[in-house]
């Protein structure tokens, strides 16, 4: 695991952005896992700006999101594909069929995580996914306590989950119970990860993370199982961890 120190939000938000647009210029064609939430806005800002100053295309890439929230279609605003048209594919030139986020108002919705998790395949797999952290150190949408072993499933959200994302919502009421998220299998199998943290509020999480232990009680902490994961946070997200222990690899 390799930690980025990036000054602060702006700096991370570059950095990650240099990344993804290093994956695309490499591999025109590269499948890129996509996260949503607050954390990953500057990102989509990067990426706007340099593909209209400098017009990297997007045109052969697909995509694939992390999670949505049951119960909301691409209409609503607090959706999550509402979010990455807006905040992102809107303004690329990506081919809006080739974006992916689990369908929130399927029918049958174990069958739409079987085709979620097959589609993934098909696509030939994630090169690089991108993560936010959670306060309680989910990724995706993977509660504490979510299998190591779990592919795209539909998941409670924990009451922290929802009071923390009640800030896009009119009010808590409003944030949805349920949603469907990726699995850990389904993020580990993404060829590279890059996650993200910025701010005090995910300083805590970011700790344990770096304490090393390997647990489902804090999903984040399966990413110490793959080979190629970069952790870019900022000082405020690092200011819980000794600065000693911040250039070391972590286990
Ligand atoms: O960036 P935020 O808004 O703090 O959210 C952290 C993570 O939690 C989620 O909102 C849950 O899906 C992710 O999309 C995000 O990466």
């Amino acid at each position: 695991m390799k930690l980025i120190e990036a000054a602060d939000y702006a700096d991370m938000s570059r950095q990650a952005a240099r990344m993804i647009i290093e994956q695309v210029k490499e591999k025109p064609t590269a499948v890129l896992g996509l996260a949503t939430g607050s954390t990953v806005l500057g990102v989509y800002r990067e990426l706007a700006a340099d593909h209209r100053q400098h017009g990297t295309s997007y045109r052969l890439v697909r995509t694939v999101n992390l999670d949505e929230y049951v119960g909301l279609g691409p209409d609503h605003p607090n959706s999550y594909r509402h979010y990455m048209n807006h905040h992102l594919f809107a303004q690329l030139d990506i081919p809006l069929h080739e974006t992916h986020v689990p369908d929130g108002l399927a029918a049958d919705l174990g069958e739409e995580c079987r085709r979620y998790e097959q589609l993934i395949d098909a696509l030939g797999g994630i090169d690089l996914q991108l993560l936010g952290i959670g306060r309680n150190g989910h990724i995706g949408f993977n509660e504490p306590g979510t299998p190591f072993s779990s592919t795209t499933h539909v998941v409670e959200l924990a009451a922290s989950t929802r009071e923390a994302n009640a800030r896009f919502f009119p009010s808590l009421d409003d944030v949805p119970h349920y949603a469907i998220t990726m699995g850990i299998a389904t993020i580990l199998r993404s060829r590279r990860i890059v996650l993200l943290a910025s701010g005090e509020e995910k300083a805590a999480a970011l700790a344990r993370l770096f304490e090393g232990i390997v647990s489902p009680e804090l999903p984040a902490s399966a990413l110490h199982l793959h080979p190629d994961v970069t952790i870019i946070a900022d000082q405020k997200a690092l200011s819980l961890i000794p600065k000693e222990q911040r250039q070391v690899d972590v286990p």
